[in-house]
Order: C-alpha cells, then sequence, then structure tokens
C-alpha cells in the first residue's frame, strides 16, 4: 500500500474511535515502507489530526453543502490542505494528482471530480481563503487558526489571557520533546550522556532533575543497546519531579495507587535504591504488566503490582502507609503536544466526572495514609478544578490536613517569588508557557501526628 493510502486508512480508523498513534504503529508493522515513507506517513497522519479544525475551516470554505461531506473525502481533502499548507517540500501538483488517484480507487469518479475540482479552485488562489482573524473573533481564531475544540480554548483564553493561549497552542501544536531517566541504579547520567552519544544520539542533560536527559535527536529507542540493558526509560522533565516531591528513603514502605505503567513508581523504587517495598495499584491489569515489564527491564525488584481499585482501598486495606502517591487520572490537558488526537478526544463534561473520581481516590487513600505520613497528588492538565479545587475540598472536609511546604523537595531552585510561593503553599502548577515543560501540577499533604 502506498503512503497516502495508508495515512488515509489509518485517519478513518481513529474516526471510527480508534488511537492514533497504536492504530499508526500497527499499519506500520504490517506494509514494508522505506524509512522516508514511515516518517511522511506518520507526518501525515498526526499533522492532519492536529490541524483537522483549521484544514476543515478551508474545506467548508471550498465545498457546496460540506455538511454533508461523507467522512471518507473530507479525509481525502483535508490529507491535500494538509501536505499544501503545511509541508512545503511536497509539489502541489503530486498532492492534487495523488488525491484524486487516491479519490477514484476508493470512492466513484464523482468523489475523484468533486476533490480535483476543490484543489484546483483552491489552487488558483489560495489568498482568496481568509483565515478568521483575532481582532474580529479571538474564540473563532484560536479554535481555526491554532486549531483546537472551542470549549477548551474558551476555558484558556478567559483563563490566561489572549497571549497566553496562543503560546499554550503553539506548544501544543509544536512536536514534542523525548525526555528520558537515567537509570540510576546501574549507571550516572554523565555515563549515560557518553554513551548515547556514542550510539548516535544529540544529547542535553536537565537543570531541572538530576536523572534527565532530553533527546535532540536519536535513533529508534529500542535499537539503542543503553535502552536494552535497561539503563532509561522514557519520561518527561516535569513528571519526573513527582518522585522527588514524595522523596521516598531506602527500606520505607511507598503506596502508589493509580500506578500504570510505572513511570513514576520505577523512579520511586529508584530512589529507594531498589530498597524497601513499593505498592502499586491500578484498575487494569493490563497497566499493572507494563509496570512489572518495565520494572523487569530496569532491574527493579521492590515493586508488588496490585490490582485495586483506588476508590476502594480504604475499605480493604489494612496497613497503613507512611508515604502515598496519588497520580490520578485526568483530563490530561497538560499534554495535549504528546497525544495529536487527544484534543479532540476529549469533552468538557469529562472535567466534572473525573474531579468527582479524584476526590473519591483521595478520599478513599486518605484512609490508609499513616499519622505523619505525607501524601503527593499529582496529575498531568492545567484545570484549576482537578488540582486547587480537589485539594481544596479535600483540606476543606479534613481540616486536619496540613499542606506540606513542597520548596525543599524541588530538585533545583524556583524561578522567581511566584514559584517558591506556590511550593511553600503545597500546591505547584507547572503551565507550558511559563515553565517551559508539559502542564502539571502537584500538591502535598501530610496528616499530622495525634497530639
Ligand atoms: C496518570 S495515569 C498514571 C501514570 C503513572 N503514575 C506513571 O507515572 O506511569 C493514571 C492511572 O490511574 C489508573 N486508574 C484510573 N482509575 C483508577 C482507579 N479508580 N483506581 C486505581 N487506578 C485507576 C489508570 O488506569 C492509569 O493507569
Amino acid at each position: 500500500m502506498k503512503a497516502r493510502e495508508l495515512a488515509y486508512r489509518v485517519l478513518l480508523k481513529v474516526e471510527e474511535g480508534g488511537y492514533a498513534n497504536i492504530l499508526l504503529d500497527d499499519y506500520l508493522n504490517r506494509y514494508e515502507l522505506s524509512s522516508l515513507d514511515r516518517a511522511f506517513v506518520t507526518e501525515l497522519v498526526y499533522g492532519t489530526i492536529k490541524y483537522q479544525a483549521r484544514l476543515d475551516w478551508f474545506i467548508d470554505q471550498l465545498v457546496k453543502k460540506a455538511g454533508k461531506l461523507e467522512t471518507g473525502p473530507r479525509l481525502l481533502l483535508r490529507l491535500a490542505f494538509y501536505q499544501l499548507n503545511h509541508m512545503d517540500r511536497v509539489p502541489q501538483a503530486a498532492v492534487t494528482d495523488e488525491a484524486v488517484k487516491l479519490a477514484k480507487k476508493l470512492f466513484h469518479t464523482g468523489v475523484a471530480g468533486l476533490i480535483n475540482g476543490v484543489l484546483r479552485n483552491y489552487l488558483r488562489n489560495p489568498k482568496k481563503i481568509k483565515l478568521p482573524r483575532q481582532e474580529d473573533d479571538p474564540l473563532l481564531y484560536l479554535e481555526v487558526v491554532y486549531s483546537h475544540p472551542r470549549w477548551m480554548v474558551r476555558r484558556w483564553l478567559d483563563r490566561y489571557g489572549l497571549e497566553n493561549t496562543i503560546k499554550l497552542c503553539e506548544f501544543n501544536n509544536a512536536p514534542a520533546d523525548l525526555w528520558i531517566r537515567t537509570n540510576t541504579l546501574r549507571t550516572i547520567r554523565e555515563s549515560l550522556q557518553e554513551r548515547l552519544i556514542a550510539e548516535g544520539c544529540e544529547v542535553a542533560v536537565s537543570h531541572k532533575v538530576p536523572e534527565g536527559l532530553l533527546l535532540k535527536s536519536a535513533p529508534p529507542l529500542s535499537k539503542l543497546s543503553s535502552f536494552q540493558a535497561g539503563l532509561f526509560t522514557v519520561q518527561d522533565e516535569s513528571s519526573m519531579l513527582v518522585a522527588h516531591m514524595l522523596k521516598p528513603q531506602p527500606h520505607q514502605t511507598v503506596l502508589d495507587v493509580c500506578a500504570g505503567p510505572g513511570g513514576k513508581t520505577t523512579h520511586l523504587a529508584q530512589l529507594m535504591e531498589d530498597k524497601g517495598l513499593i505498592v502499586a495499584c491500578d484498575v487494569h491489569e493490563h497497566r499493572l504488566n507494563l509496570i512489572n515489564e518495565n520494572a523487569r527491564r530496569l532491574g527493579i525488584t521492590i515493586i508488588r503490582t496490585q490490582l485495586q481499585d483506588a476508590t476502594k482501598i480504604g475499605e480493604i486495606a489494612k496497613a497503613h502507609y507512611p508515604l502515598i502517591l496519588v497520580d490520578a487520572p485526568c483530563s490530561g490537558l497538560g499534554v495535549i503536544r504528546r497525544r495529536p488526537d487527544a484534543r479532540w478526544r476529549k469533552k468538557p463534561e469529562d472535567i466534572a466526572t473525573l474531579v468527582s473520581l479524584q476526590k473519591a481516590i483521595l478520599e478513599s487513600v486518605l484512609k490508609v495514609l499513616a499519622p505523619g505520613g505525607r501524601l503527593i497528588y499529582s496529575t498531568c492538565t492545567i484545570e484549576p478544578e482537578e488540582n486547587f479545587g480537589v485539594i481544596e475540598a479535600i483540606k476543606a472536609s479534613h481540616p486536619e490536613l496540613k499542606s506540606i511546604n513542597l520548596k525543599p523537595y524541588l530538585p533545583y531552585e524556583p524561578a522567581g517569588s511566584e514559584e517558591t510561593a506556590q511550593l511553600e503553599q503545597g500546591m505547584r502548577q507547572f503551565l507550558p508557557f511559563e515553565d517551559g515543560m508539559d502542564g502539571f501540577f502537584i500538591a502535598g499533604l501530610e496528616k499530622p501526628l495525634p497530639s
């Protein structure tokens, strides 16, 4: 199958509800393509999904009765407009010819004629199509030009203003950085860096987390001998802060209630020098399997996985834990750049449902937090209801809880008084447009000893 048809078939499956990354991997593994074509298909799929609203703007201006356009022809047009507007290196004639050929193969000649007409009409005078202007309608401008759902940009516009919302959307549309965490049980960051450079990677060190390295370019990770030897794992820089905030010591016992696939669990194990015990729970068996796989590859032995709904743990667990991590299920609006289809999958009503779940998890887990124990709550979202809102509600229903001053746990010097103030109050919201990293939230609570 040729590259464009493969991209089209993946997009069709995504429209039917599939996950873009899983489908893309699956199709790329099934069909033999050159590395250039693999890269081309990947960019076509991710770019077309990401810029969907902007591409639809062009289609809706150019197609009469665009509302009646069926999914297949619309996808072919989205693919063509993505190449025309976002991929300079693809010649215009090739875009049109290939789209028409594919339409003939997949549909009847009427569709091929429509696609031919729309693309040629556009190419005669591309400037004819005007994008919405900031000054006329800021919301429509954000929605179309930066291709985000309206409800999402409305929230951000109200909260952060136009300039920061634009920065946030630009961050979401840019390629995601590839961060890795040194497996300090097997090596040190400097040695790993040297080895990665010898393996053909371009590497920079994190100034925020002592184990973090940024891979600016790299061969496929699974091919690297350093990966096979379990010398590192992939984890974003902001996620690497979480385990530091809990700061477990060797020989302690830690409960990690939403642990799959184990990014933070294995980091906790590293900080504990693989001594002690981590009880790692999740509601999904396959997520527990991923924790075990990751632990095996990294040579970690202290993790005990347990299939457990965190909202029920307070009723059944007998033990009390001195350290608990709740890396809660959340809307993920801080990590949109990592999943091109995520923005279209989320719905505004998801937030209230997630808030209820987050509160239920915390309520339950607090029952097994030992007196004097510390709990870290984290999410990869920037929505205040799921972050400050959840913590404030829990503190209101448990007035005995104290916020932890997080500043001493931060592995880098805070950037300024605003960051210091948040940390001292025990809640830190990382924002892409301020912190240059994925959106992330970390809060710390302590259950005092009985007086
Ligand atoms: C943000 S992810 C955790 C990521 C993980 N801590 C890491 O660093 O790799 C949230 C996890 O919570 C799990 N989850 C969702 N609802 C849950 C529940 N009621 N009880 C326990 N786990 C739950 C999901 O399956 C998912 O694996």
